[in-house]
């Protein structure tokens, strides 16, 4: 099974033992201006810390960039933010993460955090199943039957995802014959149709071509208008052209977190200018 099948799998299991939890999501305080603040956040794989004392604020209708060399803990950290890594054996967390002020590990049930904080791989993942069915899974799953409110749900859901002129007259076709920039717009709606408030991108574009890696890239900077994006990349470009605010990892550390222009322009650390400029990684 791919990891998202596992995860919504997952989501199915636990939605049917615990009904409760829409309302629980339903009830977080909207009016908080920040979206995630990381507090002293470690994590440890058995006695490996890949992550160290990370403090970060994630605001609001922004798009924060996470970039770094391969193995300083993007990854590791973008799944902490909806409990992923609870999947993980002998993974350890310690730190608090605030969603929305509230503690996502004492205060706010995991299947009600993962409702509000949706994830998008790097490798699109479509269920071998239709277009419409995959984007009314996460609905269903959720309890919604009634033909006309999917209906309703998939059709905004693509809209949003700038996928539906493309894709209109092909809902009941297998989502798996679509090209690979098509399914990963299908992957946003999917997620966009469990209506949560946050978007998280994992190296979304690294398996496209330049023209799907810009639709998703005008995508995210119109999402950002109702979504919070916290998205993973490797791209130096990406990163400038679309986040708000740049966080750079390195080993295990937040080395430098600052707003885009100013981490490009005049970065603080010469590791990060090292990193952004080529010089390593
Ligand atoms: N499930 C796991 N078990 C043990 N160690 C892990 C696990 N997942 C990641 N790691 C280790 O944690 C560290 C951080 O990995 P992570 O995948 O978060 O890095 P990354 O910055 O996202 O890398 P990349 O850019 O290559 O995807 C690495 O040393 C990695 O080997």
């Amino acid at each position: 099974m791919t990891e998202l099948t596992t995860t919504l799998t997952g989501y199915a299991a636990q939605a049917r033992d615990d009904a409760h939890v829409r309302d629980e999501a339903a009830a977080a305080d909207i009016t908080q201006e920040n979206t995630f603040d990381v507090k002293g956040l470690n994590l440890f794989y058995d006695k490996t810390q890949a992550l160290k004392n990370i403090n970060m604020t994630i605001k609001k209708h922004e798009i924060t960039a996470l970039i770094g060399p391969s193995g300083c803990g993007k990854s590791t950290f973008i799944k902490t933010l909806n409990r992923m890594n609870d999947w993980i054996e002998n993974c350890r967390v310690t730190g608090e993460i605030l969603f929305e002020g509230r503690n996502i590990y004492k205060e706010v049930d995991s299947l009600a955090l993962r409702y509000r904080v949706g994830m998008v791989f790097q490798q699109p993942t479509p269920f071998p199943k239709s277009v419409f069915e995959n984007i009314a899974y996460g609905p269903r799953i959720q309890g919604i039957s009634n033909k006309k409110k999917l209906a309703e749900i998939v059709e905004e859901s693509m809209h949003q995802a700038a996928v539906w002129d493309e894709l209109k007259d092909r809902l009941h076709e297998s989502a798996l014959g679509l090209s690979g920039g098509q399914q990963q717009r299908l992957c946003i709606a999917r997620t966009l149709a469990a209506r949560p408030s946050v978007i998280l991108m994992d190296e979304p574009t690294s398996a496209l071509d330049p023209i799907s890696t810009q639709k998703i890239e005008d995508l995210a900077l119109q999402l950002k208008e109702k979504y919070t994006i916290v998205i993973v990349t490797h791209s130096m470009q990406q990163a400038r052209r679309i986040s708000d605010r740049t966080a750079f990892f390195l080993l295990g550390e937040l080395l430098e977190f600052n707003n885009t222009v100013d981490m490009f322009t005049k970065p603080a650390n010469p590791k990060t200018e090292a990193y952004i400029t080529g010089r390593f990684g």
